[in-house]
This record gives structure tokens, sequence and C-alpha cells, in this order.
């Protein structure tokens, strides 16, 4: 990745060039905005970060520099100790990706790390807009501009029709006209999208104003609008600033992928696939709620492969691997969609079978114990124990009735551990059931 640096004050040069080389980034450094000019002639650059005071202008000259000249790259990030109003919108104006407050180191370094992360090609950009504007000449120039970039788009005239499209397909950014034919203005298209929740109210959205007055913009940007044009729309403007919504956008998708990568494999057991115990503290409470909410049978399994510690005192640690991988293989297959499986650790299992009465699960569970004994993994002959434990429905309507004893999760997962226990002491390879302790 190509990044430009003008910053004056060697201090702050090697300040940055460190949070840089941390995240193993190179960036080229200049002092003057004539420098930075000659440099950005010369080379290609991704990102620019730039100081706000330079000894021949200020860093929002290089964005009012790119936007003149038409270029939709690089991001620009404008770094500046003061968080002065009339300084935020006169780098909007010029087309400044971000601004970032020298105090918040934290934010700096993130926006640092995030730039690495992204092995994003910045000039293979794509997304999909819509344009929601219902002056025919106007969304041919926008087309225009955005098929100039590489954008997809779709044109809807009305609030209504255009938020029908979005509920149905995606899309990378939304720019709205301030008016629109039918009910809706462009800010009530804004409050519904931000209020769709999840992926969707996060989508960048543009609002065209022709009124360009202080409180009008003010108004779109507290709508939750992330920016604003005004018209007469300046074709290379708009260029400029759909661009940097979409790569802000991306940069986002991309770390929130991550943080959903991140959290999945927090709940599952990197051996066999299967949810893991923290996943359990988090589903518990949830499947006991539902079962009590609409008094629905729910019953627990554990499940404990026998003598398991023989398995890889005789045949090593990696068959056992291997006998714990296709036994969790075992238990994928025999769930419904509903079931859950989980490692609980070592060669110890549960499965949380909502829907599941006494009778089902005794048969589910012999089924199983059955279907181990045929599984022979990695040609190794395991048996397995299965403790049951089941709240049925009659028992959790009785008990909501005569407002008696709340049952919790613990307390079914407590008598299947014991059922377990029972079924080894009973000689393995055998299924116990356990009713629950009447509390
Ligand atoms: N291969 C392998 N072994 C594991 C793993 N986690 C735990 N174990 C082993 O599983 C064995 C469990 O042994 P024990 O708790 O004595 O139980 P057991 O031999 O199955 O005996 P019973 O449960 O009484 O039938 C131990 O030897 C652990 O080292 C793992 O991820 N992979």
């Amino acid at each position: 990745m190509n990044i430009l640096v003008l910053e004056q004050s060697r201090v702050q040069q090697i300040i940055l060039n460190a949070m840089f080389k941390e995240n193993n980034l190179h960036p080229e450094f200049v002092e003057s905005y004539a420098a930075a000019i000659e440099a950005i002639d010369k080379n290609d650059y991704d990102f620019i970060f730039s100081g706000y005071s330079l000894p021949d202008g200020n860093g929002v000259d290089i964005g009012r520099h790119l936007r003149e000249m038409g270029v939709s790259r690089p991001g620009i990030v404008l770094l500046t100790t003061e968080d002065k109003e009339s300084i935020v919108k006169e780098a909007l104006a010029a087309g400044i990706t971000r601004i970032l407050f020298r105090s918040s180191t934290h934010e700096l370094q993130t926006f640092i790390k995030e730039l690495a992360d992204s092995d994003m090609n910045f000039e293979e950009l794509s997304g999909k807009v819509l344009l929601i504007d219902d002056d025919r000449t106007m969304t041919e120039l926008m087309m225009a501009v955005m098929k100039n970039i590489g954008f997809e788009c779709d044109v809807r005239r009305s609030g209504e029709q255009a938020l029908t499209l979005f509920a149905e397909q995606e899309f990378d950014l939304i720019v709205a006209d301030y008016f629109l034919e039918g009910e809706m203005n462009g800010l009530d298209v804004v409050n519904l999208v931000r209020q769709m929740g999840g992926k969707k109210s996060r989508v960048p959205i543009i609002v065209i104003s022709g009124q360009a007055d202080r409180d009008k913009r003010l108004e779109i940007l507290k709508s939750g609008a992330n920016d604003y044009i005004d018209k007469p729309i300046i074709p290379e403007e708009l260029q400029v600033r759909a661009y940097n919504m979409l790569v802000q956008k991306k940069l986002f998708d991309r770390v929130e992928g991550q943080r959903l990568d991140l959290q999945k494999m927090a709940m599952t057991d990197s051996l066999t696939g299967l949810y893991n115990r923290h996943f359990l503290s988090d589903i518990a409470p949830k499947r006991m709620a539902e079962a009590r909410r609409h008094e629905t049978d729910l019953t627990l399994m554990v499940i404990d492969i026998d003598h398991f510690k023989a398995v890889n005192d005789t045949h090593g640690h990696d068959k056992g691997d291997e006998v714990l991988r296709s036994f969790a293989s075992l238990l994928k297959q025999s769930c419904r969609q509903e079931d859950i499986a989980i490692r609980l650790g070592g060669e110890e299992f549960l499965l949380i079978l909502p829907h599941c009465s006494k009778p089902g699960a005794t048969e589910k569970a012999e089924k199983l114990r059955k279907d181990a004994m045929r599984l022979c993994p990695g040609g190794v002959a395991v048996t397995i124990s299965i403790g049951v434990a089941c709240v049925e429905h009659e028992l959790l309507s009785a008990a909501k009735q005569e407002n008696r004893f709340e049952i919790e999760f613990g307390d079914i997962f407590s008598a299947a551990d014991q059922a377990v226990y029972k079924a080894k002491n009973a000689g393995r390879n055998r299924v116990e059931f356990l009713p629950l302790d009447n509390k």
C-alpha cells in the first residue's frame, strides 16, 4: 500500500513512523504542501495523511487540489489538534476522507491497523449505489458519475419505492435528494434506514440539498446521513465523496467480518468444530427461557466416550484426536436443525434437544449408543455412556400455574451429569435416565 505523509514536525514524523512501522507499512514523508503536490504528480498513492498546519498551506488544501483535478483516489486523512467546527466543515467540503485528532492516539493507531489489515485493492473497488431522485437530468448525471468510478446504480423516484428495493437487495451506498416524489423526503429515508437494524442500517447515505444553509446541513447530518452535497452538483465532488464513503464502508465491513470470525472462533471447539463451553453459557439461559415460555419439552444428554484414556495410551494421541473428530461428526449428523451439540471438554459432550420428550430422548440415546459402536473411528472400536435428563412440558406448566418453583438449566444438566456417572458405574456402554430433583 502506497502512503504519503505530509507532516512538518519532525517529532510528529517519528511518532507516526513508529505507528506505521508497527503495522508493516512504510510511508513516504514530505514536509510541505509543495513537496506533497510534486510527490502526488509522480506517484500513485492509496492514502495521504496530512497535518493541518503546513509551512506553505494547510492539509485541507491537498483535498481541494485533488478534487479540483477530479481525482477520486487516494483517501485523505487529516490530522488535527483542534476540534473546531470550522475545520471539520472545511475538510468535509474539500473531500477529506477522515479527520483524526492527534490527542486520540488510540483512534489513529486503530485506523492505521485497519488500513494495514485490509489488503484491499483500492483501484478495483466496486459497489452498488441506490440513487433516489425524481429529476431525470440529475439522475442521468449521477449515474454517469457513478459509472465512471465503476459503481453499479439502481434509481428510484420516491422514498417509498427506494425503501422497498433496499429491503430486498444489498447496497453499498445511498444517494438521496432532499425533495422526492411521494410522501417522504430524503431525511425520512435516512431515518427509516437507520431504524432497520443490523447491517442495512449502517449503509452510508449522502443527502443532496438545494438549500445550502448552515441549519439545513446540520439537520441533514444530525438525521444520520453521513455526508451532504449542495446543488448544483459538481460531478467531481460527488465522485470523490461517493468513493470515500465506499472505501470507509468496505473497511468497516472487513473489520466487522473479522469481529464475527473471532466471535465464532471463541464459541467453537477447534478440534471438532462443535460448539464449546463458552457457547453453552450463552445458549443455556436462552433455551431454558424458550422452554419455559412456550411450555415445551427440553432434553439434555451428557455423553462420555468410554475408556478414552486407553485409546490414547494404546493408539497414540493423534488417533485419539481422530476418534474425537469422527464421533463429533456422528453427533452433528444425529442432530436436528434446532438441536445443539457441544464439546464440554476432553471426551465429554453435551446434546441440547428442544422439543424432545422422555420417550423420544430414550429412543434417540439408544440409537446414538448403537451408532457409536458401529462407527469404529480410525479402526478403533469405542463405546459411549449417556446420561439423559428431561424437563417435560407438563412439569413446566404445573410449575408456572402453581407458581411453585423455577426449573433452571443447571438442574437438568446436573441430573444428566449424574446419570452419566450412573451409566459408568453400571458398566459403561449404556444409557441411564435420571429425573430432576424436586426443588
Ligand atoms: N486425543 C485426545 N485426548 C484427550 C483430549 N482431551 C482429553 N483427552 C484425554 O481423554 C482422556 C480421558 O480419560 P478419563 O477421564 O480417565 O476417562 P476415560 O479413560 O474415558 O474413562 P471413563 O470415562 O471412566 O470411561 C485423558 O487421557 C485425556 O488426556 C483431546 O483433545 N485429544
